[in-house]
């Protein structure tokens, strides 16, 4: 749909200023990316605001603006377009624009601290399997039935977003399972989409750099369940405390799974190894590849979601227990002597805690549990000493290191880190800043049977250093330096 009249009969126009009979060739909110022909959104941003640039997308070309506030001077020729919320407006005017993809396929959006990779991921290859051409949005890779695009949010721009579901619809797909992150819904870049499910996983301690306070956070993952509609399923962990907290006020129908508590979907983890988890579903034992009980939760997320789509359960159960899950998630490898090395992408206290414990879950008898840990830059500081007790707590050693300083000076970020660990856990504790130092030391002071975790990155392929991403792959230096030694 590209005729600014139409357009705009899904947004709340406060005041129009020009003609509304024009036609728009593309949605835009970087001043940058303006062209002849772009429909220009100012959007107030974190580090700046789009309404700076409204003379820049103009110089370039934009023939619409839509703002919160008109410019001073206004240019013949150009619509001005006032709203109340320009990102809220920017969500639905992208939706319409790509003429409403979301509702042409059944989106299934999942949201919450940790899994929701795992999840969706699973899903989408889960829906391949059963013979529909499936999509992905996700942090690692986008998908478009086979086709790769590649990331770069948990959850993409509204134009991207927008951009990519039509693509999806052109390509046939019948399902897409996005990641929505809070990042997402506080932004307002899901606005304008029609989903026919929401699964929330949990929520733990992350991004209060952002939202500031867990509640904020808490409320912007709740909003996500507030605006489904009737015809929506809304499935929530039982065995989270804010499970019932994020469907309170939504007009979805309710559903819940849970390992522990209550709920419509239940399963029980029978054993937990390091090759696989045995779950019981519903009174049915059956193997899976991926490992640790955090992960029955995913499992049980994707099979109730599965059940909710109305997919039979055999062939559901089947195809689940022969799939690997996202790259970069517990991924591990044995070296010849012995050493178990495992790449997982925990970056919250909670994941490190999951992890760590699945290791000593799985672990056989008095082996040594070494940890490389690090925290962002510019992300989340409050959580960076607890996840250094964390690691020390669950750990026979623990190696604090680098993990995407960003703007940062790593030892700053490091010394938030250390700041958290206890004096009688200090022992355990060595800091060595370089990544691949600090990797090489566990690896030669692995012994035959030890485990080594790196923690962070999984499946991040860089070292993200003042703006400039190095290319680093934990994995690949974890099995080079593993057999170099071995
Ligand atoms: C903090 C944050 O979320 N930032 C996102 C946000 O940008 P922003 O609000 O900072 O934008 P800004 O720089 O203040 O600019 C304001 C407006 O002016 C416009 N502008 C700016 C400059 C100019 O010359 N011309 C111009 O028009 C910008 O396009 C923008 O519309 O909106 C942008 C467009 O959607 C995002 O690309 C950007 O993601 C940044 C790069 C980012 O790192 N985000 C991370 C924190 C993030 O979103 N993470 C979540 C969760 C991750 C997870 O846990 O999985 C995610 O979904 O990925
Ligand atoms: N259900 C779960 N409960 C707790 N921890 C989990 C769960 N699933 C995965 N994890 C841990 O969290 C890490 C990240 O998992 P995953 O990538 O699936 O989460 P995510 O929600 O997509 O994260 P992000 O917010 O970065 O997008 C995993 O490597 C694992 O350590
Ligand atoms: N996608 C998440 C996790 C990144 C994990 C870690 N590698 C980091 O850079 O902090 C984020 O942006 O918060
Ligand atoms: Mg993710």
């Amino acid at each position: 749909m590209n005729e600014l009249k139409e357009l705009l009969q899904e947004v709340e126009v406060l005041e129009i200023k020009g003609t509304a009979d024009i036609v728009i060739d593309q949605v835009c909110f970087d001043s940058r990316k303006a062209e002849k022909g772009t429909l220009f959104v100012a959007v107030r941003g974190t580090a700046t605001d789009g309404h700076h640039f409204i003379a820049g997308a103009v110089s370039k070309g934009a023939s619409v603006v839509v703002c919160e506030e008109f410019p001073e001077t206004l240019k013949e020729n150009v619509t001005y377009i006032l709203v109340k919320d320009s990102a809220v407006a920017l969500g639905i005017l992208a939706s319409a624009f790509y003429n409403h993809p979301s509702g042409k396929l059944k989106l299934v959006g999942i949201t919450g601290t940790n899994g929701k990779t795992t999840v969706g991921t699973l899903l989408y290859k889960l829906f391949e399997e059963l013979g529909y051409k499936a999509g992905l949005i996700s942090t690692v890779e986008n998908y478009i039935h086979t086709s790769v695009v590649p990331s770069t949010h948990t959850t993409p721009d509204p134009v991207t977003l927008n951009a990519l579901l039509a693509e999806m619809v052109e390509a046939g797909c019948d399902y897409c399972f996005m990641e929505v992150s809070s990042h997402a819904v506080a932004q307002h870049r899901i606005e304008g989409l029609k989903f026919s499910g929401g699964v929330f996983t949990n929520l733990t301690h992350d991004h209060l750099d952002f939202h500031k306070t867990f509640r904020a956070y808490l409320e912007a993952k709740k909003a996500f369940f507030d605006k489904l509609d009737r015809n929506a399923f809304a499935l929530v962990n039982s065995d989270d405390k804010n499970g019932s907290v994020m469907i309170q006020n939504t007009t979805a129908y309710k559903k819940s799974y849970a390992l522990k508590s209550m709920a419509d979907f239940k399963a029980k983890v029978v054993e937990n190894e390091l090759s696989g988890l045995l779950l019981d579903i519903g009174g049915q034992e059956v193997w899976f590849k991926l490992v640790g009980s955090f992960n029955a939760y995913n499992l049980l997320a994707v099979f109730a979601t599965a059940m909710l789509l109305e997919q039979d359960r055999g062939r559901v159960l089947t195809i689940l227990s022969r799939l690997n899950g996202a790259e970069g998630r517990f991924d591990y490898v044995t070296s010849s002597n012995g050493v178990i090395g495992i790449v997982d992408y925990a970056h919250t206290p909670d994941a490190v805690q999951n992890v760590l414990s699945t290791i000593r879950d799985i672990r056989k008898g008095t082996e040594q549990v070494i940890t490389i840990i690090g925290c962002g830059g510019d992300r989340d500081k409050a959580k960076r000493p607890v996840m250094a007790q964390v690691a020390c707590d669950w750990s026979d050693k623990v190696i604090i290191t680098s993990d995407n300083p960003r703007s940062e000076d790593p030892e700053d970020i490091i010394r938030d880190m250390e700041a958290g660990i206890t004096p009688d856990n200090k022992r355990k504790a060595l800091t060595i800043t370089n990544r691949l130092e600090a990797i090489k030391t566990a690896c030669h002071l692995a012994k035959p049977g030890d485990i080594i975790l790196l923690a962070g990155k999984g499946h991040e392929k860089y070292q993200e250093i003042q703006g400039v991403k190095h290319p680093f792959d934990d994995k690949k230096i974890l099995i080079e330096q593993l057999y170099h030694v071995s």
